[in-house]
């Protein structure tokens, strides 16, 4: 079947004519914002995809409280606080926390009175020493190699409207998961929740992370390009390690860089390239928006899904 079917395709022209006031939307303090969110972002990406982007969800988000409203009354409930879950999926490495990170920043901005948090499944990977345990440190960002109990239960508490509620950190530098640090999440309006696996179907369990969402966000890209950021990162990761034995990449400071961008290049061949083909990219077509990025994460095509 047609994997496109139900998506209609849109240019960047048009996908930025519906709603093409950029320019005035933003303020010095957003753009400073994602300024240093990444001074590598491109502002035209901003103002051409991504404000169209947070536009319709928001027209989304109103259908949504809308409804809660009218449905609570129904069911003459009290109306309480459900959060607006959205996700954002991708392969390793194809920029999803930079562009959940803009979404959060231009979300605030049209919508100031909301609290909009945003978490990273990253958190919910086994530590080093149980994927060790496990036989499974090859295959970190697999679906086995994720606690899918411990986010699915975070997931449900959120959505239940607790108080407060932890998710465990991922450090990229450390390669593992820090102990004893939590990002804590307090009835949130709206939640992103970005990672590789959140419109994966589960092994075990019957409930999908995919279940909690209302809106869904691919980060579409071809392989090769994608290898191409996986190994720039890899270089600033590198850069940033020299000072710090405590940093994972320390030791490959110490020998050429070319041998460490070897290693890299193999990790990405024999783990992340794998886990893209066969668990990442057959989730794409689950998602509500496809952004595809071409060169230097320039977003040349914007998939919608018909309803
Ligand atoms: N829009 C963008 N413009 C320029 N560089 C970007 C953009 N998005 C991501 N990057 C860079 O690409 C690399 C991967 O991005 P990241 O957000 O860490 O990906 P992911 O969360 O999917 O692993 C990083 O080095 C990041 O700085
Ligand atoms: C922790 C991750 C699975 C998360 O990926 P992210 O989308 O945050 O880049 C990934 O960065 C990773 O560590 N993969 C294992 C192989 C590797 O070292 O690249």
């Amino acid at each position: 079947m047609d994997e496109w079917l139900n998506y209609d395709r849109f240019d960047r022209e048009t996908w930025h004519s519906f709603f093409p006031y950029g320019k005035t939307f933003l303020t010095q303090e957003n753009l400073e914002d994602i300024k240093s969110l990444n001074d590598q972002i491109s502002l035209a990406d901003v103002r051409e995809v991504y404000l169209p982007l947070i536009k319709l969800i928001q027209l989304q988000y109103q259908n949504y409280l809308q409804m809660q409203l009218q449905k609570m009354t129904f069911l003459r409930k009290p109306m309480r606080r459900i959060p607006y879950i959205i996700g954002i999926a991708g392969s390793v490495a194809v920029g999803k926390s930079t562009s959940a990170r803009l979404l959060q920043i231009l979300l605030k901005r049209l919508m100031p009175d909301k609290q909009v948090e945003l978490i990273t499944t990253d958190g919910f990977i086994y530590p080093n020493r149980e994927l060790e345990k496990r036989g499974i440190m090859a295959r970190k960002g697999f679906p086995e190699s994720y606690d899918m109990e411990k986010l699915l239960t975070f997931l449900n508490d959120v959505n239940a409207g607790k108080d407060y509620v932890q998710a465990p950190i991922y450090s990229h530098s450390v390669y593992d998961i820090v102990p004893d640090e939590y990002q804590v999440i307090e009835k949130p309006d709206v939640l992103i929740v970005e990672g590789i696996n959140v419109l994966q179907l589960p092994t075990t369990q019957r409930i999908y992370v995919s279940d909690f969402f209302d809106f869904a966000v691919y980060i579409d890209a071809e392989p090769e390009l994608i290898e191409q950021w996986y190994l720039e990162r890899f270089g600033m990761l590198l850069d940033t390690a020299f000072q710090d034995p405590s940093n994972y990449y320390y030791p490959y400071t110490k020998g050429s860089r070319q041998q460490a961008f070897a290693m890299a290049r193999k990790v990405w061949d024999m783990v992340d390239l794998p886990n893209l083909r066969d668990y990442i990219l057959p989730t794409r077509n689950r998602a509500d928006v496809i952004l595809h990025k071409a060169e230097n994460h320039h977003i040349d095509r914007i998939y919608l899904r018909e309803d």
